[in-house]
């Protein structure tokens, strides 16, 4: 090689080198660019905005850098001590987690009003919490919002119809004395009750939604689904308590977000499968019904009379529903509705007889005059039937008073799509005005159990509930089911299976907890459940307890 020779290969290889880092610097160049938009600048704003919210007098002291994380530590036991700010911060307060993420909680019927009133509860929901559940119930009527909402609240309204519901009741009485049959076995034990309801909630909502029972819930049967259901709702309030976590890509690399990805998957399969059989089989009805000169007027409905089915279920509403323009749901919608009902309708339903079996078995008193109820009402029927539901007031009563106490929905979140003032004359800033975009939690928990609304707020006393002491309460103070437009679609459902589920039981047996029996610990985990199980001790009614 001469000299001039390698000179220009030095001068080549230089440019190369020059071309490949001046492109490795504008590519890092854009990339820091980016996070800085991403991540950087929203972060230094919402940061800005923690500090000023939390400066308005309305929030216990915080520090500069970490906001509230220590006095509200990312976990179920900061969710619990929330419930310690109602006695200082009666109306609502705000809390700062960490330098990027605050919320606005109300926890007063005046301060809750506000949200009610307002446009606001039909806002989209706060999506740090609700955007965890997206992957897995879709865009189904709890996370929906606008026009979607809307749309799909009027076509599913009619699944709740009273003529809809009353058959559903063979279906509670039914299982609640297969349950009931199992517990002989447990009979004087100390016995977690919490996985047999949840499984009777499922296997219910299994069989009014879809006219399925849990054996065909998937691979494993329904216990699978449930543990899945179960799981996953672990996942996503782990997923809430890790700012990390919140950033999808981290949180889709992480053991965490690949088993739930898996359990998602598993999920929708076993929902998918269940649709497509039904579609099947209706167009098979359907079909056959064509053939059949004299029923072609009305062939969807005579198909449901063919197929035998008792009753309407919810996914022949959802099949069958068309709106003003004649279009119906697709079966990714359908799916997302699927997913959400038996999310929602079994999970909390599970909760809300389960702390009510707790509730009645710590006071006797209030059992008896319950089961003393249901006797009188029902008499020797083996079911309790629909025009027994209404008599069955006191019951009622305390039903409530453990919603109130352990309810199962404890926090529903709204991003604000209006400016809000809050007038709030507990707190020392006593009033506060929250802009659009941020977002307002409603602590239902923290409400129910708030002394400046509820006198010992902390004692179980159904007579709360009395026609008399109603008449003078905020009409927000008991928030349970929520309120406004998108209070809860399942609410009469719910009520009537609680009903009948807790009157069977006390129909048959005498429930009571004693030093043997763990006492459950609360835990916020989208759906109040306990740590530790709900365990019961329970005796055939006609024995007495030692
Ligand atoms: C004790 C049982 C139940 C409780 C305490 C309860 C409570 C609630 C609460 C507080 C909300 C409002 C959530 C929010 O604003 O983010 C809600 C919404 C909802 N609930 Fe329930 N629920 C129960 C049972 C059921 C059942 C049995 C079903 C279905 C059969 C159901 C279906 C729904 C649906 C679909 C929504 C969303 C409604 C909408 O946004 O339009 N729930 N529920």
């Amino acid at each position: 090689m001469t000299l001039f020779e390698a000179a220009s290969e030095v001068v080549f290889l230089n440019r190369g080198f020059v071309l490949s880092s001046l492109i490795s610097e504008v590519v890092l160049l854009i990339a820091i660019v980016a996070v800085t938009k991403v991540y950087l600048v929203p972060a230094i704003r919402y940061y800005k905005r923690g500090l000023l919210y939390t400066k308005q007098g309305c929030s216990p002291p915080r520090h500069w850098l970490w906001g509230h994380l220590t006095v509200f530590p990312l976990s179920h036991d900061g969710m619990l001590k929330r419930l310690r700010t109602t006695a200082q911060y009666a109306g609502m307060f705000v809390s700062w987690a960490g330098p990027f993420t605050y919320w606005i909680e109300t926890q007063h019927p005046t301060t809750c009003a506000v949200l009610a009133n307002s446009s606001v509860l039909s806002a989209p929901k706060a999506e740090f919490l609700y955007g965890c559940l997206r992957p897995w119930i879709g865009d189904g009527l709890l996370t929906s919002k606008g026009s979607k909402w809307k749309r799909n609240r009027r076509l599913l309204t009619p699944a709740f119809h009273f003529e809809i519901l009353k058959p559903y009741l063979n279906i509670f009485n039914k299982s609640s004395y297969a349950m009931l049959e199992k517990w002989k076995r447990h009979s004087g034990q100390s016995y977690d009750v919490y996985g047999d309801v949840s499984n009777l909630t499922l296997d219910t909502m299994m069989q009014c939604a879809m006219s399925t029972d849990t054996d065909s819930g998937g691979e494993d049967g329904g216990y699978g689904y449930i543990n899945a259901v179960h799981e996953l709702t672990l996942l996503v309030m782990e997923r809430v308590y890790n700012p990390l976590h919140m950033i999808d890509w981290i949180y889709h690399f992480s053991s965490n977000g690949r088993r739930f990805r898996k359990l998602v998957d598993f999920v929708h399969e076993t929902s998918e499968t269940i649709i497509k059989e039904r579609k099947k089989e209706l167009e098979t009805l359907v079909q056959e019904d064509n053939d059949n000169a004299s029923t072609a007027t009305n062939n969807e409905i005579s198909s449901f009379k063919k197929r035998g089915t008792k009753h309407l279920d919810f996914l022949d509403i959802l099949l069958q529903t068309k709106d003003e323009n004649g279009n119906g749901l697709t079966l990714k919608e359908i799916r997302d509705e699927v997913d959400t009902f038996l999310f929602e309708g079994h999970d909390t339903t599970a909760s809300g007889i389960a702390w009510c079996l707790y509730n009645l078995a710590k006071h006797p008193e209030y059992q008896q005059r319950c089961r003393e109820e249901v006797l009188e009402e029902v008499g020797e029927k083996e079911k309790i039937e629909w025009e027994d539901l209404s008599k069955l007031t006191y019951l009622a009563m305390c039903i409530k008073e453990s919603l109130r106490l352990n309810p199962p929905v404890f926090c529903v979140g709204r991003e604000l799509n209006e400016d809000l003032t809050f007038n709030d004359k507990y707190t020392p800033c006593k009033k506060m005005k929250v802009e659009s975009g941020n977002t307002v939690l409603m602590q239902i928990m923290s409400m129910h159990r708030n002394p400046h609304v509820w006198e010992n707020p902390e004692v179980y006393d159904p007579e709360r509930f009395s026609a008399e002491n109603m008449k003078n309460r905020h009409s927000m103070s008991f928030l349970a089911f929520s309120a406004g437009p998108r209070n809860c679609i399942g609410r009469n459902f719910a009520m009537n299976e609680l009903r009948v589920v807790i009157g069977q039981t006390l129909r048959q047996y005498k429930l009571w907890c004693d030093d043997d029996t763990p006492q459950p610990k609360m835990q916020p985990n989208i759906i109040l459940r306990s740590a530790n199980g709900i365990h019961i001790k329970f005796k055939p009614v006609e024995t007495e307890i030692t």
